[in-house]
């Protein structure tokens, strides 16, 4: 990693470093006891481990000449990648773990930091942030140089997103362990948390536009069109979210600015968007370049993809109220957010038949080749989510499915079945070609993975449709007298069948998270320190 800086870089990394030890201990003595003294000290490490790491080799590696500037730069995918495959084991082994104790709750053990409640945002932070968010700024790296034909704008704000980003996501995790959390759903970690991250953000952001700015392409290809929108929304909806202040500079706890139904509803804004604009945008750009790259076939309709671009960009904004469905929220708001959500389906349903269509031609590949077929399922569970979704919307609808596991069923149509899939792709795609290799070292083992991933998918989603209809269904039964037919733990004694199925399929899923980050440690080995060296030439790439 240091070898790829040239001197001046390594000196900007050196001054860095230090900030960030410096600010560590400024934060650690400030708070003294707390989340904020541990989080502090945990920069305070990261920062010196940089120091030595950076000083000790300042001058060990020559400087790279100025031809690594016709070369693209690499190292910080790979390096995402990495970081994508542990924050999958971890954020799906904790959801295994909560998915067991669910069935189980007598196996909680008796520390506070491993109850449900604490663990929970550990998984959904960890499988959201950790292994999505990795995948996607690794992904969005490799992309935009491919696709504008140029090296990053700079050698070291790769690297400040990178480490500054995963740093953000121990701090939040390890919160959550010491009971820290600011309780909005998707944004739990506190205020210096999030001005942090605000400010690995805005970097994010201005290499994406400087590196855009020296393409060599004149076309901006429609992948980078999704990721920056996921770049410039998810900076503006956690900046709104999460405007809280203080309760003292020397400690975790705030406040909120917005208070009572404006709350709710930021929020929900902001929950909403996170799965329009982390979960679904950016991987709708990770989508539209790996697939046509691994078929070997342009988009079935190039237009399309920029028309339903703007469609979900668009109507994706006006639809969180249906978070809100029979609350204090006024009606109108609630019918926009429905309504909005209906119409949203139109764009869902092209961008998910434009990618299935972009296969045709191509069936053979996605019989015989596992990786494509990774992308072909992501494609058909991005649309069957999108259509729950707009489904779950219709208040009616909502009044039966709201509160129960449908909810958490849908979720994870959309992330196991479109999220992870699509991430599995590209990584299939990917890892090969960043060790300089045609391909994994173990093929066989992607399609133990594919079949692992799809049957997990499979057990988990029906196993929790059944389980929230049935929730459904028991709450508003009413016996001919008017009283409900079953008390409340009489519909919770009724999950255990499906708690024990999504368990099962949990773990076949993660089995298969585990194989894929064993399969890649063993092509990233073989790549050995080739890697640098394998920062491929500034060239088109055939199928772009
Ligand atoms: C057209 C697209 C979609 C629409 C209209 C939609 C709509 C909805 C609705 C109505 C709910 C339930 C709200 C409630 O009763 O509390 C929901 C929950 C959720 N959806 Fe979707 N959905 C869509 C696509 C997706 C996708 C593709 C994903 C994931 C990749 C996803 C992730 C989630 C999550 C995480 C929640 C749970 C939020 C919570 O914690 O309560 N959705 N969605
Ligand atoms: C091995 C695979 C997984 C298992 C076993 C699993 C299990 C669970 C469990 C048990 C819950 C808590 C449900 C509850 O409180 O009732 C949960 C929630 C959640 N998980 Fe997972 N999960 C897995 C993978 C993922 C992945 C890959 C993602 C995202 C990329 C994800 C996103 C979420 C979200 C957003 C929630 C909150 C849902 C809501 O509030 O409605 N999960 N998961
Ligand atoms: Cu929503």
């Amino acid at each position: 990693m240091i070898a790829t800086l040239t001197l001046r870089e390594r000196r900007i990394g050196l001054g860095l470093s230090v900030a960030l030890a410096v600010l560590g201990l400024a934060m650690a003595a400030a708070a003294r006891t707390g989340p904020m003294a541990v989080h502090g000290g945990m920069a305070l490490i990261l920062g010196l481990v940089l120091i030595f790491a950076i000083g000790g080799a300042l001058y060990d590696h020559p400087e790279q000449g100025e031809d690594r500037l016709t070369r693209y730069y690499d190292a910080p995918t790979r390096f995402g990648i990495v970081m994508t495959l542990i924050w999958a084991v971890i954020g799906m082994g904790v959801g295994v773990w909560l998915a067991a104790l669910m069935y189980w709750p007598e196996a909680t053990p008796p520390w506070p930091a491993t109850s449900f409640g604490r663990l929970r945002p550990v998984h959904t932070s960890g499988v959201i942030f950790g292994f999505g968010g990795n995948a996607l700024i690794a992904t969005s790296f490799w992309v935009l140089q491919r696709t504008s034909r140029a090296r990053l704008a700079d050698a070291v704000s790769p690297w400040v997103v990178l480490i500054g980003y995963n740093l953000f996501c121990l701090w939040a995790a390890s919160g959550y362990l010491m009971g820290s959390t600011q309780s909005k759903e998707y944004a739990e970690p506190e205020w210096y948390a999030d001005i942090w991250l605000t400010i690995v953000w805005v970097t994010y952001f201005v290499l994406y536009i400087r590196t855009l700015a020296r393409r060599a392409e004149p076309h901006i290809y429609v992948a980078n069109w999704y990721y920056m929108a996921f770049i410039l929304v998810v900076a503006l909806l956690h900046i709104v979210n999460n405007l809280a202040l203080p309760v003292s500079w020397t400690g975790a706890e705030s406040f909120p600015v917005w208070a009572g139904v404006q709350d709710a509803m930021i929020q929900w804004w902001y929950g909403h968007n996170a799965v329009a604009f982390f979960l679904t945008a950016g991987f709708l750009g990770m989508l539209y370049y790996f697939l046509p790259v691994r078929a070997q076939r342009p988009i079935w309709s190039y237009r399309l993809s920029i028309l339903s671009f703007w469609g979900i960009v668009f109507f994706y904004m006006w639809a969180g109220s249906h978070h809100l469905h029979y609350t204090a929220l006024p009606y109108w708001v609630q019918t926009l957010g429905m309504t909005f959500s209906v119409m949203l389906l139109v764009p869902s349903w092209a961008s998910a038949g434009n990618a299935i269509a972009t296969l045709n031609g191509a069936w053979h590949k996605v019989r015989d080749d596992a990786t494509l077929r990774f992308m072909f399922v992501a494609a058909v569970f991005y649309g069957l989510s999108t259509f729950e979704g707009s489904f779950l919307a219709i208040r009616p609808v909502n009044s039966l499915s709201h509160y129960t596991d449908w909810t958490v069923g849908h979720v994870h149509s959309g992330t196991l079945g479109w999220v992870a899939m699509i991430v599995f792709g590209a990584i299939y795609t990917l890892v090969p070609r960043l060790s300089g290799r045609d391909t994994m070292a173990w093929p066989k083992a992607i399609e133990w993975h594919f079949w692992l991933a799809v049957a997990g998918t499979l057990v988990y989603v029906v196993a929790l449709w059944n389980a929230g209809i049935t929730q459904g269904l028991m709450w508003r039964a009413y016996d001919e007298n008017g009283a409900l037919s079953y008390s409340f733990i009489q519909s919770v004694e009724a999950m255990l069948p499906y708690y024990a199925a999504r368990t099962l399929g949990g773990t076949l899923f993660l089995a298969g998270a585990v194989l894929c980050a064993l399969n890649c440690r063993a092509t990233m080995r073989t790549a050995g320190d080739r890697v640098d060296a394998t920062d491929r030439p500034l060239a088109a790439q055939p199928a772009e």
